[in-house]
């Protein structure tokens, strides 16, 4: 089961403008808990802070059952909203898998069974003819697919998605949706940014609103 998430008086204040008022609040474990809000009104901020890529004020605390701190680091995925490559990184689709996956330089020996699982997990996001690909040559939504393959590699039980399906076409969406489904039914937490209220009212467990705080839907004052 992935992590509780408990914010107490979390708040975010960058080059003294406050982008985030102290939040109080609790995500239940094991569930798929969608983040809405206006543009700008700081939710991938929230995502940023709760994950400790920003320094807050107050506290924010995951709490995992029954398993250790060393796993606990191994089970954390984010997928990050609009990443860029630089264009000449010579680097391919299928080597930044393998680095990633076997945790070896880009150079050493290439065995098959990490060779497979690659190509495994680009068939899950629908790029398997791409592995040849220099990163820098990806359109956005390919980027986004090949980073929501990287974090799958991990077996993470917790996720935070920044709007994953901005950007993707209808199979490749169709393609992330069965893969959120399916780690949602493997009891992960997973927060996840999404604009399409059809997408949120069908599948997210508990619905957040980020309005100058953070709320669950229908609660702000
Ligand atoms: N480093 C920073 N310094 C100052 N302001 C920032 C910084 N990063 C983000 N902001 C501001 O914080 C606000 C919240 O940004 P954030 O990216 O969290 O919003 P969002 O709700 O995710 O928006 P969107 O829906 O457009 O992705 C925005 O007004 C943004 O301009």
């Amino acid at each position: 089961m992935g992590p509780a998430i408990e914010l107490k008086d979390a708040s975010l204040t960058l080059n003294g403008v406050e982008l985030l008022p102290k939040i109080n609040a609790y995500f239940n474990p094991g569930q798929l808990h969608a983040i809405t809000g206006a543009n700008g009104s700081g939710k991938s901020s929230l995502i940023k802070i709760i994950l400790g890529l920003a320094a807050h004020q107050g506290q924010v605390e995951r709490h995992w059952q029954g398993a250790d701190q060393s796993a606990q680091a191994q089970q954390i995925a984010y997928v990050p909203q609009q990443t860029a490559f630089e264009a000449s990184l010579p680097i391919s689709v299928k080597e930044f898998l393998l680095a990633s996956l076997t945790r070896r330089p880009f150079f050493a020996w290439q065995k098959k069974a990490d060779l497979n699982q690659v190509h495994a997990l680009l068939q899950r996001v629908g790029m398997q003819d791409k592995g040849h690909l220099r990163l820098g040559e990806l359109s956005g939504g390919e980027r986004q697919r090949l980073l929501f393959a990287q974090a799958l590699e991990r077996n993470a039980l917790f996720w935070c998605l920044d709007e994953p399906m901005t950007g993707l076409d209808q199979q490749a969406q169709e393609l992330i949706n069965k893969e959120i489904m399916g780690l949602r039914e493997q009891g992960a937490t997973l927060l996840v940014i999404h604009h399409d209220p059809d997408w949120v009212a069908q599948y997210a467990d508990q619905v957040w609103c980020v309005d100058n705080g953070l709320y669950i839907q229908g609660d702000q004052p």
